[in-house]
């Protein structure tokens, strides 16, 4: 569903190698997690996918389609919700633009808008103005917004970072719940081990920037994930330690 081959970025302002060369793949279905160490070249790596930033070599399919701008069939989440919200629209007017642009009928529409509200639990507030709205809730719309889509492909890029570590843990289970009803392939960045290997059914380790590929973790932990059991076992402990490693060598090879 998405495939990665040879992808390097080097920003023509700078000279700076981003990426250096990375090749992964995602099939139908998956969900991954990224994570690596700080400035490696995670938000590259998304814009590249995403189609928002022109990659240096390397190619980007997205069902065996190559990437030249935003695809059609992808949805992007991203870290600073109070940001990636309309503030003038209501928390439907939000979901709907895209469905808009998408050219879908308005009955098709509502009923999206709908099933999303509910699925992030905000169908009680449709009429409400994101700032209206605490932070985990703005980030919901943005989740709904990406959901409503129905998108073959979902890319969050470190959507939890700006929220409170309680309602980290709720929207981890969110997207948990959706995946698993929904079998969207979804590519999830963050700088959180914890959260990599609690959510991610791979990870993916980067190397520092000019980036590559360290490893690729099959998260071999029980399929149902909860919060306080399944980060209480030893091979969650042991799987952090291990990426936790990885990463510390990544760095001190710079
Ligand atoms: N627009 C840009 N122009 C020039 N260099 C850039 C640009 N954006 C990012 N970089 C550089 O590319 C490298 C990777 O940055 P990027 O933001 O992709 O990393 P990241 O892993 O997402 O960082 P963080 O963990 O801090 O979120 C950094 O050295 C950064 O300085």
């Amino acid at each position: 569903m998405l495939e990665v081959t040879g992808l390097k970025k080097i920003y023509e302002t700078t000279g700076r190698e981003a990426v250096g060369d990375l090749t992964f793949q995602l099939d139908a279905g998956e969900l991954a997690c990224v994570v690596g160490p700080s400035g490696c070249g995670k938000t590259t790596l998304l814009r590249c996918i995403a189609g928002l930033l022109a990659p240096t070599a390397g190619t980007i399919r997205v069902a065996g389609r190559p990437v030249t701008g935003p695809p059609d069939d992808m949805a992007v989440v991203f870290q600073e919700y109070g940001r990636s919200l309309f503030p003038w629209m209501t928390v439907q007017q939000n979901v709907e633009l895209p469905l808009k642009e998408k050219k879908l009928p308005k009955a098709r529409r509502a009923e999206l808008i709908a099933e999303s509200l509910v699925a992030v639990g905000l169908d009680d507030v449709p009429r409400s103005y994101p700032w209206q709205l605490s932070g985990g809730m703005q980030q919901r719309v943005a989740i709904a917004r990406a959901l409503a889509y129905e998108p073959q492909v979902l890319l969050m890029d470190e959507p939890f970072a700006a929220v409170d570590a309680q309602t980290r843990a709720e929207l981890e289970d969110l997207v948990l719940r959706i995946w698993q009803r929904l079998g969207t392939t979804t590519l999830f960045i963050t700088h959180d081990i914890d959260e990599a290997i609690y959510l991610g059914r791979r990870v993916i380790v980067l190397s520092s920037s000019p980036t590559v590929v360290v490893e690729d973790i099959k998260v071999d932990l029980p399929p149902e994930r909860d919060q306080l059991t399944t980060r209480a076992l030893h091979r969650f402990t042991e799987l952090r330690g291990h990426v936790y490693a990885q990463i510390q060598r990544a760095k001190d090879a710079r």
